[in-house]
């Protein structure tokens, strides 16, 4: 069985991603500190899988723990790296903290796996084309100028990956450039855990239904879109961990070298206030909202092209909006009547 690191394997994207691992055959090893997540999530996936995955809590900017994970855990065939700091506002508050953890971390990986052929792959963002000039936005549209550290350690982490696969690195790497992480598990046994006030629409959504927070504030409606709030394209989690399956599958061909880029989206754009309505209508349940001013920094809209990911990965996003909506719900309420 192919023994996979799963940097970050307790967190939103890891966890789910751990699950789809198993499903297609592969050994997943999970590597956490714990900073954004909670040691239950392992019982959790215990739970799922019918088994308990490896673990271990290692913060990866500690050089000399990655050196020796990397001799200790010498046989994995691939890594996937999800550890990272990811909220936008608080890297523009402590952003040495964000640089600091984002890259000592990769570099860290980097070097203690260097020299063996492994296939890598990196969670990069749509955050690296800020406002793209045509829609839906494809690959090779230009990264514009970051608007945060956070979006700036994506567009410099990109670069660094593309720099050591130029000097003749033994790996062969993917990045994927996620758009709007939603939803969760149908299990409801995992999902996202904002720590503190979300920043992100949706959590915000689930937990103003629940009735932890008073009201979701729409951050506008006066953008040039058909109803004036901003358009993204959220991806249920779910179809986001297939992808990853699908990065390390096209890498284990022999005909692919080096690098790669794909967008991972719908490929369809969805308003918020479309997904306040979707919310509302697939789960029955009304929660109190209203129109605000736009927020700092937001991007207006932007949406993927997918054709890429399509053909070359041959993987394909499935789940809707409404599903999107039902799951977050779901693990919303699980999470309410048994806190973790
Ligand atoms: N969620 C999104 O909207 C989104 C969008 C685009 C890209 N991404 C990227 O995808 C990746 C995963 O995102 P997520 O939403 O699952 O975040 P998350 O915070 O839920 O998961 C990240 C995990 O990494 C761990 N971690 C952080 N620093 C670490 C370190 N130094 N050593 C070991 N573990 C560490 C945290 O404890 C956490 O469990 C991140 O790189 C993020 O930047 C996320
Ligand atoms: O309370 C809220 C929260 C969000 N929004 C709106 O909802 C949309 C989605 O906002 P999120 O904060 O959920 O997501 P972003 O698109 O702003 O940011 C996400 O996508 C980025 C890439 O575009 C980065 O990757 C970032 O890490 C990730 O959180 C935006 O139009 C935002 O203005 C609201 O109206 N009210």
């Amino acid at each position: 069985m192919k023994k996979i690191l799963v940097t970050g394997g307790l967190g939103f994207i890891g966890s789910h991603t751990v699950v789809e691992l198993v499903q297609a055959g592969y050994e997943p090893v999970i590597i956490d500190d714990l900073s954004n997540s909670h040691i239950s999530i392992l019982d959790q996936l215990t739970t799922i899988l019918g088994f308990k995955p490896q673990f271990h809590q290692v913060d990866l900017c500690d050089e000399a723990a990655v050196k020796n994970l990397a001799t200790s855990i010498a046989d994995v065939t691939g890594i996937i790296h999800f550890a990272a700091f990811k909220a936008v506002g608080e890297s523009v508050a402590h952003p040495l903290k964000y640089y600091r953890n984002n890259f000592y971390s990769l570099i860290n990986l980097l070097n203690a796996y260097y020299g063996k052929p492994l296939n890598f792959v990196f969670s990069s963002s749509c955050t690296v084309y800020g406002q793209p000039d045509n829609l839906p936005v494809t690959e090779d549209a230009p990264v514009k100028a970051a608007q945060s550290p956070y979006g700036n350690t994506k567009q410099i982490a990109e670069e660094i990956l593309q720099d050591m696969i130029a000097s003749g690195a033994n790996y062969k790497v993917v990045s994927l450039r996620y758009f709007n992480p939603v939803g969760a598990h149908k299990s409801a046994l995992i999902g996202e855990l904002p720590i503190g006030v979300p920043q992100n629409l949706v959590p915000f959504i689930t937990q103003t239904a629940i009735g932890k927070r008073e009201k979701v504030t729409v951050f506008g409606n006066d953008y040039n879109t058909p109803d004036g709030s901003c358009i993204r394209d959220y991806i249920h989690v779910v179809d986001l961990a297939k992808a990853h399956v699908a990065a390390l599958k096209y890498m284990e061909e022999e005909s692919f070298k080096g690098y790669d880029v794909f967008n991972i989206g719908t490929g369809k754009g969805t308003s918020v206030l479309e997904v306040v309505n979707a919310f509302e209508r697939t789960t029955g349940v009304k929660f109190a909202w209203s129109i605000g001013p736009r927020r700092d920094g937001d991007v207006e809209q932007v949406w993927g092209d997918v054709t890429k990911s399509t053909e070359v990965l041959k993987w394909k996003a499935e789940l809707d909006v409404d599903t999107m909506m039902a799951s977050a719900w779901e693990w919303e309420k699980a999470i309410a009547n048994k806190p973790l």
